[in-house]
């Protein structure tokens, strides 16, 4: 079946009309037959988040959400598409019933899509598990088989860097440089490193390592844009809502001790400080007018994950009764400093002048919302963009007054070891 098309519009919500969604509860005998969970039914072309909050495994597309003015021309259409779907749901949980799902560009003008997808596979913390199917006129019947994957792995990889090391090293100087002249005060500055193999890299599988390296994080994969962030851009379930900001970055070591003395020397670095201050600000600007309550702790803690360790602030509020959808909230947040920079307009003409490469997805939104509202929005970075056998990884560092190019790319290359790690097999 051709999937329904809306593109931003008031008549999106009456088209949508013509979709029915049904969801049922997966009962234990069929999720037996899914050892891995719900994960299990994810082949190449499935589209995918896996977070210890919610997962969701999706096929096909029911409708395309399309965004020809990007976020920027307004996301609130998108929950109200999803709410005129005509939907039984029996399990009732976030994430059941209809979704829009995927991945947003880093670039707020960009024309972006996501899609409802035609069948999804979900599972919440507690282990209950659904199936919803979309269709038009009707919903279609489940489709569970397990995907096969029999295809062989490449087992060669070469790799380049978009910009040789000095150059990028340059570039951070002028940051630096810029920063002290008062131009701006942070700017992220992304590199990007392109892996050739010898053979098409195999999506599911790259997914399982990641879910194997870094377990606490959303595992997401859309059309070939893959990672596991451990950035929470905006979840909502209800009236809760939180944030997870992130900024400030120590490699982490296998030695238990050492690790405790980085952390100790990442909490007290004023640079990084600094660094995490602009993104935490920013958060909570944006997400106070919205909110009954909000929680801001005053010291950031440390998020610890396989090959890094990060200054993140949890942030917790109570949403005010009109406050938006999801999407429409974490669309407000984003850029955040932790991937733009502070202030953010005169850091992103920053970034089209000096970066030198175009971000797509790398650092933009990935995430769903659901039509009541609820939904997980995380961004999209320790991420890569996979075609065929080519891959294109980006990672990028927080620029501050004080900033030493050559510890930045010792950085980036830390952040990059995510996707390395799961490209390219052990
Ligand atoms: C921009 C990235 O990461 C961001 C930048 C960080 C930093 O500069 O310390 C830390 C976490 C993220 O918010 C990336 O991984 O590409």
């Amino acid at each position: 079946m051709t999937p329904l098309t809306f593109s931003s519009s008031a008549d999106a919500p009456r088209q949508a009309a013509r979709l029915v969604a049904r969801t049922f509860r997966l009962d234990a005998d069929t999720l037996a037959k899914l050892p891995g969970g719900v994960s299990s039914l994810m082949g190449d072309g499935a589209r995918v988040w896996l977070h210890p909050g919610t997962q969701l495994v999706a096929h096909g597309v029911a409708a395309r959400l399309e965004l020809p003015h990007g976020i920027e021309g307004g996301v609130a259409w998108i929950k109200e598409t999803l709410a005129s779907i005509e939907a039984a749901d029996a399990v009732g949980r976030p994430g059941c019933g209809p979704v829009a799902l995927g991945a947003l560009p880093f670039d707020r003008t960009e024309p972006a899509a996501l899609v409802v997808p035609a069948q999804i596979v979900g599972a919440a913390p507690d282990g209950t598990a659904w199936v919803t199917t979309i269709g038009e006129g009707a919903a279609p019947a489940p489709h569970l088989e397990r995907a096969e994957g029999h295809r062989r792995s490449p087992d060669s990889f070469t790799l380049r860097s978009a910009l040789p090391h000095e150059e990028w090293c340059g570039r951070v100087a002028r940051a630096v440089a810029d920063i002290q002249q008062g131009a701006l005060s942070k700017v992220v500055l992304a590199r990007a490193v392109d892996v050739e193999a010898n053979r098409p890299i195999v999506v599911e599988e790259v997914l399982r390592r990641l879910t194997a390296l870094y377990p606490s994080c959303a595992i997401f994969h859309v059309d070939g844009f893959l990672g596991a962030s451990p950035e929470l851009l905006l979840s909502r379930r209800g009236r809760a809502v939180s944030s997870h900001p992130l900024a400030g970055t120590y490699a982490v070591s296998a030695d238990v001790d050492a690790d405790r003395r980085f952390a100790e020397v990442l909490r007290r670095s004023a640079k990084d400080q600094r660094e995490h201050r602009f993104v935490v600000d920013a958060v909570a600007a944006a997400l106070a007018p919205e909110c009954a309550s909000l929680e801001v702790p005053s010291e950031p803690s440390i998020l610890s994950l396989r090959n890094v360790m990060h200054l993140g602030t949890p942030i917790h509020g109570q949403l005010a009764e009109a406050a938006p959808d999801a999407l429409t909230l974490a669309a407000r947040l984003h850029p955040t400093p932790a991937v733009c920079g502070t202030p953010r307009q005169a850091a992103e003409a920053w970034l089209g002048a000096h970066e030198g490469i175009r971000r797509g997805l790398y650092a933009g939104l990935v995430g769903w919302v659901d039509a009541r509202g609820d939904g997980d929005w995380f961004i999209g970075i320790r991420s890569a963009t996979v075609d065929g056998a080519r891959a294109r990884m980006v990672a990028g560092v927080g620029v501050v007054a004080g900033s030493n190019p050559e510890a930045e790319l010792v950085e980036t290359q830390l952040k990059l070891q995510a996707m390395l790690a799961a490209i390219i097999r052990p």
